[in-house]
Order: structure tokens, then C-alpha cells, then sequence
């Protein structure tokens, strides 16, 4: 038998082989993704444990055990679904891991985020092979079930007791690509609020001109969400405010009509109508006061119109802070970010709230540090787009960005300020 090597190309066929896995939702083959993580583990003489906190949906956590297991760890975190493709509108098949001429790799999950899951393992794999031991602990999740929420994944396991136990410091999670040279680092995120909101109205003949029927109802709302949606947009454009800052407002679906089995009855108002709305709320809004003008502007009862929260995500966090985390000198992870990039080469910007939603909130909500970190630079944001792909080259040059990030974690020895506080309460 031969020892898994650390050259560039089984490090790139490693890669290949996990983004072959399906594990796209709605029915992502945790399994065998499951099987080639412990594989890797085992290759690496990692710990490793299998939880189904929820049937049919393994949470893999890997422990590489630091010198001194009195100081709290780090956690690396990934996820191991991706999103849905439409693989006929693809140039290389989706889950084929093409490599083509200059090299870019094609498949889902390349940015959003096998490769980092794997990355991380890369990384301990040369550190391993370099003779270094880890001072503090490392963990590592390959979570399941971030695309749909993370309720039965990330959710689960930071509420767990294994969770409680593992002493967790500090969590580090994906981030989003950068176009330019710079890598680029989230401190925080924006929380989704999934809106439907839902008119009923006296139904009547096509030909009849009334008041209050559903259909109008529901677009004196649509009327105003755009309005509050275009007051947003203004701000972005104006260079006022960044994407991570502002609300923004979606419409993502809507709903009406009477159905036949040829099609839409043409001359019938109907009495229902509906619309579904992606909202995102950076952590510093006022969560309340978009809840209020929810209830009185964009679905009040007074026009007969209900809402309901898909998902509602809080702003705060547990002790009712904005979940942000702090990314200054005074916090001793993000300085060690900064300095284990820099040393690898590579750049940091400042850092941002994603303006999507990541596994890292519910590890924030708890009051931990969690960085959003994906070390893809110099590459178009195709995340959950058609042929969504990562340069072999940028690949590797993430690995050993976190061999540089990974040994800083597991050298720092000191007690962190975040762990004396929570001693405290
Ligand atoms: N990461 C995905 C998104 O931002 C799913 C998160 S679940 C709210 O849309
Ligand atoms: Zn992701
Ligand atoms: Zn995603």
C-alpha cells in the first residue's frame, strides 16, 4: 500500500474524487461522502466520529488532539451539500470534475465549499508530513444540510453536548471569492427573513371593476415592498452603504389564479394570492422595525392579508448583541488570520458581512468568534451559477494558506480574551 502523497497532482485527484460525490440537494449522497472523509481521516490518523444527530444525515467530526488539551480549540468547519444544477446548461458535466487547458476545475462545489473541507485536510496533511504537532486542539465538521438551512447540521451540533465538550474558541467557516488579488473575510453575516405574505379578497366576474379584491390587495404590498426594495438599491448605488449592509428585498415567487386543466381561467378575479420574499438584514438593522412595517405596510390585516416567516433568523445573538464578531488587533484570531495570510503570500482585505448566510451564525449566536474565510482569490463569484469552477493553481495555493493559518491556530497558546469571559459568566 502506498502513503497518500502530498504532491500537487493526488493532491488535485483528491479533490476530484470528492466533488464527484453527488451531494447535491434535495438528495445528497451523505454517505459516501461520508465514506471518503473517514478515508481521509483515517489516512491522516485523525480521531473521528460519525453523528446522526437527525436519520440519514451524518455530521462527521474529526479531532486532531493539541499537545495541551487544557487550552480551548479550534474549529474548522464545511459543508458537504451543494445546491441543485441544471446540468444541460453546463459546458462539463457538473459532478465530472473536468480540468481543462488552463486548468480550471469544473464542478459544483468548487467554490461553495469542497474545497475548503478538503483544503483543510490538505493542509493538515503537509503540516503532518512536516513533522509539526499541534499545541492546541483542531477540530474539524463536515456538516450536512447547510443549503437547506443547516437546522439538522450546524444547528444541531452547536447545540449539542459533544459541542459543549469540545471547548470550542473560535470557528472558522467558508467566505466568498474574491475577484481580485484579496482574499476576502466575513465577521458577520445577513439574516434571512423568508417572507410569504398572502391576500384573500371577495372573488367576482373578470369584467367587474371592485374593491378590495386579493390580486389588488396583494400588489398595493408588492407596491410598497418595491419602494422600500428601491430605497436600498439607492444606497448601494449612491456608494452609500455596501451589499452586507443594506436590506435586501427579493420577490422570489408569486402565487394566484384559478386553475384548470387548461390552463388559467381567464375571466374570474381570484379570492387568494401570495408572493414569497427573500429578505437578508445586515446585523446592526432594526430587525424590529422591518417586523413592524411587515405587519402594518406590507401585509396588514386591515387589507385582509396574514404573513408567515419561512425562517426568521435573529440579528442578535443569545445575549442580544449584533452577532458580529469582532476583526480588530484586539482580537487575537483575526490577527493570526491576517499575519498567517500575509506570511503565505497571499492578501487580506478588511473585513465584511456576507451578504449571504453561512453555518458560521449559529457558532456566532452561541457568542463565539467565527471568520467566513474561503481562500479563492482571483476568481469569478460563480457560487450557486451554472459552471461554477476553481483553478487547480489557486487550489493548492489555498492549501498551503492554511497550512500557514492552521499552524498559527494550533501554536497560539495563550488563553483567549472571549474564553476568560465566558469563564466568567
Ligand atoms: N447559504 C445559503 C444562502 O445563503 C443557504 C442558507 S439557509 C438560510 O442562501
Ligand atoms: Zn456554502
Ligand atoms: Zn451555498
Amino acid at each position: 500500500t502506498q502513503h497518500p502523497s502530498s504532491s500537487s497532482s493526488s493532491i488535485i485527484s483528491r479533490f476530484q474524487e470528492y466533488l464527484r460525490i453527488n451531494t447535491a440537494q434535495p438528495n445528497p449522497n451523505y454517505y459516501e461522502a461520508t465514506d471518503f472523509i473517514l478515508s481521509q481521516a483515517k489516512s491522516l490518523s485523525l480521531e473521528f466520529q460519525t453523528i446522526e444527530f437527525v436519520k440519514s444525515k451524518p455530521l462527521i467530526l474529526l479531532k486532531w488532539p493539541g499537545k495541551n488539551p487544557k487550552l480551548p480549540s479550534v474549529l474548522l468547519n464545511s459543508h458537504t451539500d451543494v445546491v441543485p444544477v441544471e446540468s444541460q446548461k453546463w459546458v462539463h458535466h457538473p459532478f465530472g470534475a473536468h480540468i481543462d487547458s488552463d486548468g480550471n476545475i469544473h464542478a459544483r462545489g468548487t467554490q461553495d465549499m469542497k474545497s475548503v473541507g478538503m483544503q483543510y485536510l490538505e493542509a493538515i496533511r503537509k503540516l503532518k508530513d512536516s513533522g509539526f504537532e499541534p499545541t492546541r486542539t483542531i477540530y474539524l465538521s463536515f456538516v450536512p444540510d447547510e443549503e437547506i438551512g443547516g437546522r439538522d447540521g450546524a444547528e444541531k451540533l452547536a447545540e449539542s453536548d459533544v459541542f459543549e465538550n469540545m471547548n470550542v474558541a473560535f470557528v472558522l467557516d467558508e467566505g466568498m471569492p474574491s475577484p481580485n488579488e484579496k482574499y476576502r473575510a466575513y465577521n458577520g453575516e445577513r439574516s434571512p427573513m423568508w417572507l410569504v405574505i398572502k391576500a384573500t379578497g371577495a372573488p367576482g366576474h373578470g369584467a367587474k371593476l371592485y374593491d378590495n379584491t386579493a390580486m389588488e390587495n396583494l400588489l398595493k404590498s408588492i407596491e410598497s415592498i418595491r419602494g422600500f426594495r428601491a430605497s436600498q438599491v439607492d444606497m448601494l448605488k449612491a456608494g452609500l452603504k455596501s451589499e452586507g449592509e443594506v436590506i435586501s428585498v427579493n420577490l422570489v415567487y408569486l402565487r394566484a389564479g384559478t386553475q384548470t386543466p387548461n390552463g388559467f381561467v381567464m375571466n374570474l378575479q381570484p379570492s387568494e394570492a401570495e408572493a414569497g420574499i427573500d429578505i437578508r438584514v445586515p446585523p446592526t438593522a432594526d430587525q424590529k422595525s422591518l417586523e413592524k412595517r411587515i405587519a402594518e405596510e406590507w401585509a396588514p390585516a386591515s387589507r385582509n392579508m396574514t404573513f408567515e416567516f419561512k425562517l426568521k433568523v435573529p440579528v442578535v445573538d443569545r445575549y442580544g448583541k449584533p452577532a458580529l464578531t469582532v476583526a480588530d488587533n484586539s482580537n487575537p484570531w483575526w490577527v493570526l488570520l491576517e499575519k498567517a495570510v500575509y506570511s503565505a503570500g497571499g492578501k487580506l482585505g478588511k473585513p465584511e458581512v456576507n451578504i449571504g448566510t453561512t453555518d458560521a451564525r449559529y457558532f456566532r449566536q452561541r457568542g463565539l468568534p467565527a471568520i467566513g474565510f474561503s481562500p479563492i482569490a482571483n476568481t469569478p463569484l460563480l457560487l450557486h451559477d451554472h459552471n461554477e469552477l476553481l483553478n487547480q493553481r489557486e487550489y493548492l495555493k489555498g492549501v498551503d494558506t492554511y497550512v500557514s493559518i492552521i499552524k498559527a491556530y494550533a501554536s497560539y497558546a495563550e488563553e483567549t480574551e472571549t474564553q476568560a469571559a465566558k469563564d466568567e459568566l
